[in-house]
């Protein structure tokens, strides 16, 4: 199965970087096709206008319907699809999860909608739901300036599921907050040498005693998830 991502944006050029790396090779190997789209390119006057002020007041701008409308006939379509998932970055969104993120690496099209400004026109968002399968998703309780650095950590936590995309798709199983994982956060990890600038690898790490380095690790995990995350542990 090849995955098509879209992303509309008015800064299209923020997904270049999809063709690099980890993400260039899924591109390369026909595990993904990425299309970036200016939104602009759906207007129809002299200054390309995207958005305007916000009805009943209020500070900022914010992003007119129209052109979102007509990227959307063009891009996607006019018919209605639910097995497309059309995605909304926002800070208003459901958190977005490890478990959500795998049930999205089994889908064939996502179109990725960043906004900018204050936010999109709602009868955007309201649209897209009676034609797609929409998800409103926030990627942290922060204000990004757009949606588009929320879109390339949704994809690259999206794409590296995919099977096939990642060499060893066991290291995926063991992963924190992979499902069947414990929800506990990662053990410190430490490679050679075994002595650096005075500080040495935990001694039961170089025992070959492999009981007790499981043990080392899951109380490690214990402490640090404790102390740092303790609403996982719920
Ligand atoms: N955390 C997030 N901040 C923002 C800001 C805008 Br503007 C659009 C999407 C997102 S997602």
């Amino acid at each position: 199965m090849t995955m098509r991502l879209d992303y509309l944006s008015i800064f299209p050029g923020y997904f270049d970087v999809l063709d690099i790396s980890l993400l260039g090779k899924a591109v390369d190997n026909g595990l993904v096709e990425v299309h970036a789209h200016d939104l602009r390119d759906w207007t129809h006057d002299r200054h390309r206008t995207v958005d305007d002020t916000p009805c009943g007041g209020g500070a900022g701008m914010v992003m007119k319907p129209d052109p979102w409308g007509e990227a959307f006939d063009g891009i996607i379509g006019i018919e209605p699809d639910p097995s497309v998932h059309v995605i909304f970055p926002t800070p208003s969104g459901i958190p977005f999860t490890q478990s959500a993120a795998q049930e999205l690496s089994t889908v064939e099209r996502v179109v990725f909608c960043c906004g900018r400004y204050e936010g999109i026109d709602h009868r955007v968002i309201d649209y897209a739901r009676t034609m797609w399968t929409v998800h409103e998703l926030s990627l942290g309780d922060y204000v990004l300036n757009g949606g588009e650095v929320a879109a390339l950590a949704i994809t690259e936590a999206v794409v590296r599921l995919i099977p096939g995309f990642m060499g060893n798709p066991e290291s995926l199983a063991e992963e924190s907050f992979s499902p069947g994982q414990e929800r506990l956060l990662e053990y410190p990890l430490f490679t050679r040498p075994v002595s650096w600038r005075g500080m040495d690898v935990p001694e039961v790490l170089m025992s070959g005693h492999h009981g007790r380095i499981a043990e080392w690790r899951r109380e490690e995990s214990l402490l640090l998830t404790r102390d740092r995350r303790p609403d996982l542990t719920d």
